[in-house]
């Protein structure tokens, strides 16, 4: 099991701040989709430029023009860009082609699909790398997390890892790792507290036994 930082409220000075405490202890850092829309693509090229050894993720949430998207993404250095699970099979297949040949991965992000079992079945058809359940920000307010719909896609998916984002901490993480994703992405949970260094260490620990 792997862990991902995700930076979302910060710049890139900040992001690169952030990294150079947590390294270590992380397998992957994201370029979160605020960042995205700040600074531009330059915030994956300047992370990646610093962090060579670290894969970035490039949170575009794209939903249209999937080739097109995913070839900016790479060129500016993404590893891994994500595509959101709502949109057209054609939009994820154009992805999905364009980062077979730029030698990428696709993560899809299954941010609210509504019947999320069958969509992540015709997903994982596509040939994705990763599909990710996730309760964004406004979900979260509301109390919900994605526990449950990791299950669900854990029952179906049978070719492309899977992920879980959104509003994971540290207290949660145990019952997180229990329904067993591939990989487990944390934001605020490592961002928010005093000691990140320490924090993405001890999830790092927890994910590396699992
Ligand atoms: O994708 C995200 C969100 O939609 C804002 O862009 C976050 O990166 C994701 O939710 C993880 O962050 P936390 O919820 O703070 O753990």
């Amino acid at each position: 099991m792997e862990l991902q930082l995700a930076l979302d409220l910060v710049d890139i000075p900040g992001a690169k701040q952030v990294v150079a405490e947590v390294a270590e202890h992380i397998d992957i850092v994201e370029i979160g989709t605020p960042v995205v829309i700040n600074e531009g693509l330059r915030a994956v090229k300047e992370i990646k430029e610093a962090f060579p050894s670290l894969r970035v993720l490039a949170d575009l949430k794209i939903m249209d023009a999937g080739g097109y998207e995913v070839m900016k993404a790479s060129e500016a250095g993404a590893d891994i860009v994500t595509v959101l699970g709502a949109s057209d099979d054609s939009t994820i297949r154009g992805a999905v082609e364009e980062a077979k040949k730029q030698n990428k991965k696709i993560m899809v992000d299954m941010i609210n699909v509504k019947d999320i079992e069958s969509r992540a079945k015709e997903i994982d058809a596509l040939g994705v790398d990763y599909i990710c359940v996730h309760s964004g920000y406004d979900h979260q307010a509301i109390g919900k997390n994605s526990f449950e719909e990791l299950t669900a896609i854990k029952r179906v998916v049978k070719h492309a890892k899977t992920a879980i984002a959104g509003g994971i901490k540290l207290n949660t993480l145990p019952e997180v790792i229990k329904a067993n994703p591939d990989l487990v992405i944390v934001g605020g949970g490592i961002t928010g507290q005093e000691d990140k260094k320490a924090t993405a260490a001890e999830m790092k620990r927890l994910v590396s036994q699992a």
